[in-house]
């Protein structure tokens, strides 16, 4: 058992899989299944080959994190070594599975928040229209429009660029999906205006959670055509996790609770005493660093780190991904020499999504736990919700869900 002082810190960084879950095979990026996806592994091996030197170069580095047992957490979860990867584990170090069917954001947070997803998220099938008629014609009656475009599966950046001309000409909504179980909506945020489309999915949302779709996301955008780009306004409105999760395990125990990014959007506010924003990683970085120094006694912040994901992963880009990967392991390393004895850091991850996969969804994959604070702890193959039980451990609070601690 900890002090009464002890803190902890649960930090995702999302997307970053170490490997083909076991039941890859059931998840697809179009007719491709996830078998043998591994974000870190191959965007390590596509580094230590020179095909990710744009912005970077080399091998990819992140001593940091290897130093507590990342390159092992690889190696057990997939058996692919990492060039470069071969520090003697001085934290705790394993790899997580999930059992929530579904690999998307939601799911995972929730998941390794203790409380894994008992229900079938709906999808919309990969054809055109992707969506029923009744829907469409709903959300152009919300919208006030005579229609709306899209109606499809696609990258939110590529379908920006097909049919912002056209949404500035009619004033439609762009509507579209993925493998994930969501339905997003980009705008010009001045042509449509941001909060009409903000409104918009707030009004949807509720029709949209009764059917089992997990989030409406807000994709608002700005500039002319051959420019578009997205801003930081999007924002999710999700269906609310089933159960109580470790942030209202954590509240619950009179502690306070520091979500930061979108946690707040995943989680709708539950259990969460503060919430921490910001336009980028960078600056969701510095209110880690500010909580280092401030969060009570006894606390939590969980943080999450959207852009491995958002930026690089759905735009399969590795040289972008393998960057922001070593600038974090930098940041870490400032991050954790700021912390007290007693505190508790997870690193870990939601979901993958491999930059040299096909397509551009999602990879269902194992995901890296690595500690800092409890000392060297091999804590082996484990279960997302294992995560939750152990902070629970940590803060001396009871753990509510199926979940083991692993400390
Ligand atoms: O391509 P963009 O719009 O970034 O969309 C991605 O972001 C969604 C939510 O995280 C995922 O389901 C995927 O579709
Ligand atoms: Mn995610
Ligand atoms: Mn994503």
């Amino acid at each position: 058992m900890q002090a009464p002082q002890a803190r902890a810190f649960l930090v995702v960084m999302d997307s970053v899989g170490c490997g083909a879950a076991p039941d890859a095979g059931a998840f697809f990026n179009g007719t491709r299944p996830d078998t043998g996806a591994n974000t870190l592994a191959h965007i390590a091996a596509a580094c230590s080959e020179g095909r990710a030197d744009q912005g970077r170069s080399g091998p990819l580095r992140m001593p940091v994190l290897d130093g507590l047992g990342l390159g092992a957490a690889v190696r057990l979860a997939s058996g692919a070594e990492m060039p470069g990867f071969c520090a003697e584990p001085r934290g705790l170090w394993g790899a997580a599975t999930e059992v929530s069917r579904g690999k998307d954001t939601p799911s995972g947070h929730w998941e390794l928040a203790g409380v894994p997803v008992p229900w079938e998220w709906s999808y919309f099938p990969d054809a055109e229209p992707a969506f029923p008629p009744e829907l469409s014609a709903e959300v152009a009656r919300l919208a006030g429009t005579g229609g709306i475009l899209g109606n499809c599966h696609a990258s939110g950046t590529e379908i920006i660029t097909r049919l912002g001309e056209e949404h500035l000409r009619s004033g439609w909504p762009i509507c579209y999906t993925s493998a994930d179980s969501v339905f997003q909506i980009a705008a010009h945020e001045q042509a449509f205006g941001l909060e009409r489309l903000l409104a918009l999915c707030a009004a949807l949302a509720p029709r949209l959670h009764a059917m089992k779709v997990g989030r409406v996301i807000a994709r608002p955008f700005v500039g002319a055509p051959g420019s578009f780009a997205r801003t930081a306004n999007r924002h999710d409105y999700a269906i609310a996790p089933p159960a109580p999760t470790l942030l209202d395990w954590v509240a619950g125990a009179g502690r306070r609770t520091h979500a930061i990014g979108k946690i707040g959007d995943i989680f709708s506010m539950r259990g969460i005493s503060d919430l921490h924003k910001g336009a980028n990683d960078a600056a969701l970085f510095q209110h880690l660093m500010a909580l280092a120094e401030t969060a009570e006694p006894g606390s939590l912040t969980f943080a999450n780190f959207v852009e491995f994901d958002s930026l690089y992963g759905h735009r399969r880009d590795v040289a972008g991904y393998a960057h922001a990967l070593e600038g974090f392991d930098a940041a870490a390393g400032h991050f954790l020499a700021r912390l007290r004895p007693g505190d508790l850091a997870i690193f870990s991850a939601d979901h993958g999504n491999d930059p040299t996969w096909t397509g551009t969804d999602h990879t269902r994959e194992r995901v890296p736990v690595i500690g800092w604070g409890r000392g060297l702890r091999a804590v082996g193959q484990v279960a997302f919700t294992d995560v939750a039980a152990s902070v629970a451990t940590h803060l001396d609070i009871p753990a509510l869900g199926p979940g083991r601690s692993f400390l």
